[in-house]
Parts: C-alpha cells; structure tokens; sequence
C-alpha cells in the first residue's frame, strides 16, 4: 500500500538535484543496456557490479519515493511518477508546464528504451505521456481527477530520438467529470498521436474535502 503525501519524506533542492542527477545516471545505463555490443563475460561482470550499487543504496530506504518540498515551481510534486518524475529512471522525464491559458505543454525525446515498432515509439508509452498531460490539464484548471477513460488516436508513427511535443487542454466540466484533449507532434509540427480523457475525482475526495 503507498504511503499517503503528507506521510513521505520531503526533498530539499540539494537532496533533489543529486537524486535527479543519480537517475539521470541510471537512465543511460538503461539505455546501454538495450544496446550494448559487450560479450556474456563483460555482461555478467557489469551486472554484478550494478547489484553492488543497488545494494549500497539500499542500504537506507523510504517506504515510497519523496515528495519535491512544497512552493517548488514544478506542476507535480510526485518525483517518482513514470512520466515526469526527476528520480525515476523509468520517466523520459517529461518537462511539463503549464501556461496562463491552462495548456500544459512539454518536450521530450525518446530513445531505445521507449521502441515499439523498430525505430518508432511504442503505443503505450504515447498514451502513458499523454494520460498524464491530460490529467495535469485537468488538474491545473483545478480539477484533477482519476484517469476514467483514455482515447488515443495514433494518426502516424511517433519517431525515436527527434525532439516531440506533448500538449494538452481541459475541455469541459460535468459534476465530477472532467474532460480533456491532447496531442503528440514530432518536430515537423504533424501530429502523430490525437488523445481524449475523461477523469472523476473519486467520491471519497469530495467528502473528505467537505
Ligand atoms: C483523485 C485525486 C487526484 C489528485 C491528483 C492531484 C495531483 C495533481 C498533479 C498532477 C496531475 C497528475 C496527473 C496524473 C495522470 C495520471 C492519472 C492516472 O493514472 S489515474 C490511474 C488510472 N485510473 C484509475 O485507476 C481509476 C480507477 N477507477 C476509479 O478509481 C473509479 O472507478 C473512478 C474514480 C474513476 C470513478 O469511481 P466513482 O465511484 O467516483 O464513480 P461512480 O460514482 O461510480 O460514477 C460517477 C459517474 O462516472 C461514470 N463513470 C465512472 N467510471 C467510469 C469510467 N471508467 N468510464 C466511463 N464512465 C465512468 C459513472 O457511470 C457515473 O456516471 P453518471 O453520473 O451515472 O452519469
């Protein structure tokens, strides 16, 4: 079970940007990784190093991963999250920002790890990339909501390792259910994957808030 915000331990800038930084590093042997040219010798030696290294920061744990202090200019506080998260090496990161007509906008590239069809980004992860800008669009325009359904429209292939472009708006509002659109665009301006999302912000959060 994940520990609630207000439970996790907070990150202080200097804590931040050497985490940041140590999953950073983590990432490119990530990407080494899938495509290294080395022998079964020198791939077995480097795993067993790697095991040293993740039991050496093992050594001292959180129960889940820290929250950015709070007042820091980013969109979300969560530094683990797939997409975004700084000290994820999973994450691409996304950068997402939002801007003072509520689109949340962000550039990124995909490399190898993110491959689906060879040389092209893979379905899933456009659509991970996209929930969250669309969930953040919602959330910025102050109200943010569980993820009910998610549409994607993949109008032609996403390339691997060009800089794309994720942007995303609420539409509407009905009660608890909030709308919004998005779409990946690859650096000559096409768009190559169209979303729609529908949150609801869960029953519970609206009773706990009143
Ligand atoms: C919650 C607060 C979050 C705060 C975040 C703040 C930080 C902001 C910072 C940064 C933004 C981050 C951005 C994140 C982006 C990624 C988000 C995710 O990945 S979320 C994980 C994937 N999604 C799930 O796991 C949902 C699982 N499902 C549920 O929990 C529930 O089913 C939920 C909440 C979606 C609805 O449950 P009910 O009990 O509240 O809803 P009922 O009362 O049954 O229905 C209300 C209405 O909605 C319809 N409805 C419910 N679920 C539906 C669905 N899946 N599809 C279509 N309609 C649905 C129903 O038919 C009903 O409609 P009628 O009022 O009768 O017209």
């Amino acid at each position: 079970m994940s520990t609630m915000p207000m439970e996790r331990h907070q990150l202080g800038d200097e804590e931040s940007a050497a985490l940041a930084g140590l999953a950073a590093r983590i990432r490119e042997l990530a990407e080494a990784a899938v495509v290294t040219g080395t022998g079964a010798a020198e791939a077995a030696a480097v795993a067993d190093e790697v095991a040293a290294l993740t039991a050496r920061l093992s050594e001292r744990r959180h129960d889940a991963p820290p929250y950015r202090m709070s007042g820091e200019a980013v969109l979300d506080r969560a530094t683990g999250n797939p997409v975004t998260g700084a000290l994820n090496p999973l994450a691409p990161p996304v950068v997402l920002t939002a801007g003072p007509d509520g689109v949340v906008r962000g550039e990124f590239t995909l490399g190898h790890l993110y491959e689906g069809p060879p040389t092209y980004v893979h379905g899933g992860v456009s659509a991970m990339v996209l929930d969250q800008a669309l969930g953040m669009a919602a959330a910025v325009s102050g109200t943010p909501g569980m993820t009910a359904t998610l549409e994607t429209r993949y109008r032609r292939p996403t390339p691997l390792g060009v800089p794309l472009t994720v942007e995303a708006k609420r539409s509407r509002v009905e009660g608890r259910k909030v709308y919004a659109s998005g779409t990946i665009s690859g650096p000559d301006g096409r768009v190559t994957v169209e979303a729609t999302a529908m949150f609801i912000m869960p029953d519970r959060f609206v009773a706990a808030g009143e």
